[in-house]
């Protein structure tokens, strides 16, 4: 029997499982009730977040729960990814549009990007990247595919490119560099809604944007002009860059997008001979700024060699170096921002309506 809110008590199993699973995220046994359900002896968990690389420790950790009461049950784990509330009517097939913002240029946006994307695809998204940096965008770069462009049947919709498992578009594969660097707001932003809107998306459940460096005009548009559900503020720890991050969290305040919290990119430096830590910039900046605003600091990034090496070589840090523990820190950022999104923005009143189903054949690895 599927344990619904109507019938007396949950099961002993399920108490059990819905105990653990609000020690373990921190989270209210309320929220936890909707994910578990029962039935024949298998407790169902279907979360609505990726987190399929921590399976394995969360059925090692509930069974031993459950043998501690005495009870034992079969146990399986989902994910199903709602879409958050937006302002905009939703971009069909994309359940969630995320943007990866900065105050100021050169703090790891981009790299930021890139690497989050892949690191929900591995948690188990089905994810897509637009690169909207119109003053430079990287991400044909860090996808290895800068001479390719989207192909069109109809001249009105593009398909999106394919890399490594991913689908991406890219005002790079589009323009050339020079001409949408000096293109103003109103363009710019014209720019972002048709890109979105013209690209045939695959069902997506993240959309991350790599938005322009700054906190200026362009960048106000296009936030405005887009369906974002979220964003995510990335700043470097010195003081300049902290000062340029607050201006970043204000422009969505105004704009009334949830911001789901920081990521610190070069927090520090790690001697790769003894493992000391040398804070390069400035040390806690991005705790500090987190607390200052009450927002999660969704990850701290190290200053290192093979992050710059890996974004420009085509080849994305997570694709080539999936098992090395820089892969694993980018892979917990990515569990914080799902994590944020989905307990802390409303849900879509009218979810699904968007999901028309794969217009391009699409072969996600999650889907393996
Ligand atoms: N954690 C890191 N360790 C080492 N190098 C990094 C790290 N993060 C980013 N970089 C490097 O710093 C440079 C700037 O990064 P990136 O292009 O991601 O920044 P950005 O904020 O998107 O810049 P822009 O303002 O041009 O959009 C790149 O050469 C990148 O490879």
């Amino acid at each position: 029997m599927f344990f619904s809110r109507k019938s007396s008590k949950p099961s002993a199993l399920l108490q059990c499982a819905v105990d653990y699973l609000s020690n373990y995220f921190v989270v209210d046994k309320d929220e936890v009730l909707p994910w578990c359900a029962e039935n024949q002896g298998t407790i169902t968990v279907t979360f609505p977040f990726v987190n399929q690389s921590q399976w394995p420790f969360i059925e090692a950790g509930l069974t031993e729960a459950l043998n501690n009461k005495n009870l034992s049950a079969g146990l399986s784990f989902k994910t199903s990814i709602h879409s958050g509330q937006t302002t905009k009517p939703p971009v069909t097939n994309i359940r969630n549009i995320i943007a990866v913002a900065s105050g100021k240029g050169g703090v790891g946006k981009s790299t930021t990007s890139i690497n989050l994307a892949f690191a929900l695809m591995q948690e188990g998204a089905r994810v897509g990247i637009l690169d909207a940096d119109i003053y430079g965008p990287s991400v044909p770069i860090m996808l290895g595919n800068t001479g390719e462009r989207p192909a069109t049947a109809d001249n009105k919709h593009m398909q999106p490119l394919q890399a490594h498992g991913m689908v991406a578009n890219s005002i790079g594969y589009l323009v050339p560099a020079e001409d949408a660097a000096i293109w103003r707001g109103p363009m710019a932003s014209k720019a972002l809604s048709q890109i979105i809107n013209e690209t045939l998306w695959p069902v997506l459940d993240y959309l991350i944007v790599d938005m322009p460096p700054g906190t200026g005009d362009i960048q106000l548009t296009m936030a405005q002009q887009v369906p974002l559900t979220a964003a995510v503020v990335v700043t470097t720890p010195q003081d300049l860059a902290i000062a340029d991050a607050q201006k970043g969290i204000a422009m969505f305040n105004k704009v009334n997008i949830p911001v789901l919290g920081l990521v610190e990119n070069m927090s520090f430096y790690q001697c790769t001979e003894c493992g000391h830590k040398d804070y390069v910039f400035a040390k806690d900046g991005g705790n500090l700024l987190a607390e200052r605003y009450n927002l999660p600091l969704l990850g701290a990034l190290p200053l290192d060699v093979r992050i710059r090496e890996h974004a420009g070589s085509g080849e994305p840090l997570l694709v080539s170096e999936p098992d090395s523990p820089l892969s694993d820190v980018y892979r917990e950022m990515a569990r914080a921002v799902s994590f944020e999104l989905a307990t802390t923005v409303p849900v879509a009143a009218d979810q699904g309506r968007n999901i028309k189903g794969d217009p391009i054949a699409f072969n996600p690895l999650t889907d393996s």
